[in-house]
């Protein structure tokens, strides 16, 4: 596509030579009275104009569509590349920044590879094509035309550099408005019911303010460009008509050829202007592509080993785990076996890393060599991909995806039966509710779920992974916001459909993990005690006076 508008492009500046050409032949005809010649240039110019009309919209629309071909190309990369990062990359990185590269920072490269090239290439074959035109005419007088450009090219290089400083803090800037954006619209309610309105526009405000008095800066370089640059085409002219007058008076140069000559000038003054611009989008585009870099580098691939049978059950085999955030220990020396097809229930106190356990063992962090091994196999020798093939995942907050709730259920398998959607449903006791909703399955949940209450995206994000189907389940408590009645029924539902997979499940109620094969207490990054209910309970130790806790705060409740 770029080829064929390079193409009209050239066709157009070969017919913008054609002009001043007949113009020449115009006046030199005028002057001897050759009316017919007069004519047929006057006849060449109107066509010519006509023709390079037609060649100027085709190269346009071809720079223009390659351009918007290369943002959607790249858009659809970075949101590729995005999807393949794992937690630590999220971590260090705001969700407005984000959303910034993938907007502005894209637009800014799409100009600069539409209208920019198009601009660039043409300011070069207007000066090759225009310059070797007018040292054909008289090359004493190119030279002298060409005395301002030197300082042309040293103003452009001394601005560039400016203007790329400019250039990166203004799309930083634009960065963190997106990110205030973006936490002011998600966060409404908490800004709201905490009074903060006020609070939070006054930060928006001063966030606006440094955007303003940087975009301000790169303003005034940008208007101080075009004006000097403008300088340059009088300079120039000045020379020609003082210079070149004398020739013609000397008659060493016809008329015709010395207003020729200005015309072909004056077609060098409107790339130059162009230049300009083109030199401040040309650096808007190189701030963007280095923040886009970081984002687009692939990621070092290692050799994986695919997986031999990832349909069973696996057996995990947790040694000697130790893990940290910013240097932050969170897991401390944890050893664990879960065996093929067991259920093993994680209880403890919040913040001693339980969901950090299961979002190394889904893979989302790095773990060393030898802490983590599934089947046999070091989970940093695996295929990512492979492995969470096999993964049902339920995380603390299930998050859910706009569209309806069959969408939801079948996120995972998509194009899959609605027998299933109904299984699904049934095994997760969402089915009395979905038939109360008027348009069942079809019903819409809203951004993230919102339209449903806790519990019932709980139970959706459930029947998401049960529809999965892994061999390896990792839940993060996932009846929190379930009363303790319906936890209890949607655990006894689900249990029979699990029986032949590996489950770690995460739970605050530890009377939920009564049937557990293996139950671990976790404190502060270490496992305080381990054993079955029978076991722990004779223990009498952390596990039963957590029982015992949850057995008379029921009772309470019951009571109330
Ligand atoms: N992404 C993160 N970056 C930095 N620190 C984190 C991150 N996630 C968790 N932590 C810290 O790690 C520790 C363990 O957190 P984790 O969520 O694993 O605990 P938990 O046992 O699941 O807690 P809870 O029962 O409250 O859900 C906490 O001190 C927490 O502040």
């Amino acid at each position: 596509m770029l080829l064929v508008g390079l193409g009209w492009l050239l066709l157009t500046d070969f017919l913008g030579l054609l002009l001043p050409w007949m113009l020449k032949v115009g006046v030199d005809s005028a002057q001897q009275g050759a009316h017919r010649q007069l004519l047929l240039a006057a006849a060449v110019l109107l066509v010519g104009a006509l023709l390079r009309f037609g060649t100027r919209l085709l190269s346009r629309f071809a720079f223009l569509h390659s351009a918007c071909r290369l943002e959607i190309d790249l858009r659809r990369d970075l949101l590729s590349s995005l999807l393949c990062r794992e937690g630590p990359f999220f971590d260090s990185h705001r969700t407005g920044d984000l959303l910034s590269r993938c907007t502005n920072d894209l637009s800014n490269i799409r100009t600069m590879a539409g209208f920019g090239l198009l601009i660039l290439l043409n300011t070069v074959l207007v000066y090759l094509l225009t310059l070797s035109l007018l040292f054909s005419l008289s090359p004493s007088l190119t030279l002298l035309a060409l005395i301002p450009y030197p300082l042309l090219l040293l103003l452009v290089k001394y601005l560039s550099g400016r203007l790329l400083t400019a250039s990166s803090a203004v799309q930083k800037g634009l960065g963190r408005i997106s990110e205030a954006l973006e936490e002011g619209i998600s966060g409404h309610a908490v800004i709201r019911s905490y009074s903060l309105h006020g609070v939070r526009c006054d930060h928006f405000e001063q966030l606006n303010g440094e955007y303003l008095s940087s975009s301000l800066k790169l303003a005034k370089l940008r208007a101080l460009i075009g004006p000097v640059m403008a300088l340059i085409a009088p300079i120039s002219t000045l020379l020609i008509l003082y210079f070149g007058g004398g020739r013609v008076v000397a008659g060493k140069l016809s008329l015709g050829e010395l207003i020729a000559f200005n015309a072909y000038l004056m077609q060098l003054a409107m790339p130059t202007l162009m230049l300009g611009w083109v030199l401040s989008l040309g650096q808007r585009a190189m701030a963007s592509i280095e923040r886009l870099r970081s984002l687009l580098t692939p990621l070092p691939s290692t050799e994986r080993l695919r997986l031999a049978a990832a349909s069973t059950a696996p057996t995990v085999e947790i040694q000697r785990l130790n893990f940290a955030y910013d240097g932050q220990p969170v897991l401390k020396d944890l050893s664990l076996t879960l065996t093929a097809g067991s259920l093993t229930g994680i209880s403890g106190t919040t913040g001693s890393g339980k969901s950090t356990l299961l979002q190394l063992l889904a893979g989302f962090y790095p773990v060393k060599p030898g802490e983590i091994n599934i089947d046999g196999q070091d989970l940093t020798t695996l295929d990512p991909v492979e492995h969470r093939q096999r993964l049902a995942v339920v995380p603390q907050e299930g998050r859910l995806f706009s569209g309806t709730l069959q969408d939801n259920l079948l996120y995972g398998v998509p194009g899959a039966d609605t027998e299933l959607l109904q299984r699904v449903a049934d095994a997760v006791c969402l089915s009395d509710e979905v038939a109360a909703f008027e348009e069942g399955f079809s019903t819409r949940v809203g951004e993230g779920g919102k339209a449903l209450s806790g519990g019932q995206r709980q139970r959706v994000a459930l029947g998401r992974a049960l529809a999965r189907d892994g061999s390896l389940w990792l839940l993060d408590d996932p009846f929190s916001h379930l009363d303790a009645a319906t936890a209890r029924q949607v655990w006894q539902a689900l249990q029979p459909l699990l029986r032949d997979k590996t489950v770690l499940l995460v739970s605050a109620r530890v009377s939920l993990l009564e049937m557990a094969d293996d139950i671990v207490i976790l404190d502060q990054g270490r496992v305080a005690e381990q054993g079955s209910h029978v076991e722990l309970l004779a223990l009498e130790g952390r596990y039963a006076r957590l029982l015992e806790q949850e057995r008379l705060k029921q009772e309470l409740e019951g009571l109330a």
